[in-house]
């Protein structure tokens, strides 16, 4: 089984129009209330692969509840712990740019900890928990190095989608794969990259510490995978970008659901560069349909 882990899950709140103009009234074209988060995205796309999965995290106030309502909606399984204070709202503005304000998050207390962590001990050897997005403020900075001991003593692969130091501090437990795109990656090293072979070297650091499989995203220039034994590149489907939040977690879902399905990381990255295409080519998560359409597209081949 795969486990999708929110801690900080927020509705976003999409709104369209043609250009906010500051310190001005704007008036939307449209707007919409959409179920989000990393692990959340990651769950919908799962779904989309016939990838059996569970949604976990902290869901409250009447923000959770539509939350749970979508995805109930959308037939994605979940288990959140329910939480006294309210699951944020992001914004998500697509204009003549687009810009996305993203609240801190609710309020986690001692006793709601607890019960969320007491859900790993239901893991099994096999399962994958991808970890992924922000933590809301009251949890500890290494909150996600906290669980990684459970899951690994339950015989359970974890992969996490988050940055700087606290990615790097869960490289000593050996995730499954990491993501960063390449920006997220010279940050990783204080450093700027002059060519892609600066860009290799920073990523097969990450191998070095510890990572099994390491993906590195560049959006519309595709991205790279690094295994133990080869790197690769793939190119990125050809597409209108209409939406880029939610392409990244969308192609660690495909990882993720292909490697769990097959233990193949290559074919794991392909499909995962498709179903992150797909994403930036649809205003919200992309549908099977589309990740077919784009899946063709995807060649990867070995550069080192
Ligand atoms: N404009 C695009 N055209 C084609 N493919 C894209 C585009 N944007 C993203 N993708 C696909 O999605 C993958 C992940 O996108 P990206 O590098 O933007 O990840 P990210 O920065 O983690 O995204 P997010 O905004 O979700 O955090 C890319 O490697 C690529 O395969
Ligand atoms: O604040 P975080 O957890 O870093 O990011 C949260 C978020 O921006 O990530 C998703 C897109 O990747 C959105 O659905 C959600 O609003």
């Amino acid at each position: 089984m795969i486990y999708t882990v929110t801690v900080n899950p927020a509705l976003d709140y999409v709104m369209q129009l043609k250009e906010v103009k500051s310190g001005e009234v704007n008036r939307t074209d449209d707007c919409q209330f959409l179920a989000g988060g990393k692990g959340i995205n990651v769950s919908q796309i799962l779904n989309q692969l016939s990838v059996d999965n569970t949604a976990w995290g902290f869901v409250g106030g009447f923000t959770g509840k539509e939350l749970v309502r979508q995805l109930n909606v959308k037939k994605i399984v979940s288990d959140f712990v329910t939480i006294s204070d309210d699951t944020r709202v992001n914004v998500k503005i697509h204009a003549q740019k687009e810009t996305e304000i993203n609240a801190a998050g609710p309020k986690i207390d001692a006793q709601e900890i607890a019960a969320f962590k007491a859900r790993l001990d239901d893991l099994n050897a096999g399962d994958i928990v991808v970890l992924s997005g922000s933590l809301a403020p009251s949890l500890p900075t290494d909150f996600y190095e906290e669980l990684l001991p459970t899951i690994k003593e339950n015989g359970a692969e974890f992969a996490i989608d988050t940055t700087g130091q606290a990615l790097l501090d869960t490289l000593k437990y050996k995730p499954l794969v990491i993501k960063p795109n390449h920006h997220e990656l010279a940050d990783l090293f204080n450093t700027t990259f002059a060519n892609k072979e600066e860009l290799l070297d920073a990523a097969k650091k990450l191998m070095d510490m510890g990572a099994q499989n390491v993906m590195i995203s560049m959006a519309g220039d595709g991205g790279y995978l690094i295994t133990k034994d080869h790197i690769y590149h793939g190119t990125a489907a050809k597409g209108i970008a209409v939406n880029s939040v939610g392409a990244g977690d969308s192609m660690i879902a495909g990882f993720v659901g292909t490697y769990y399905k097959t233990q193949d990381p290559v074919e794991a990255f392909r499909v995962g560069m498709a179903c992150g295409g797909a994403t930036a080519f649809t205003e919200d998560i992309a549908v099977k349909s589309q990740i077919d359409t784009v899946l063709p597209q995807i060649k990867v081949e070995e550069v080192q």
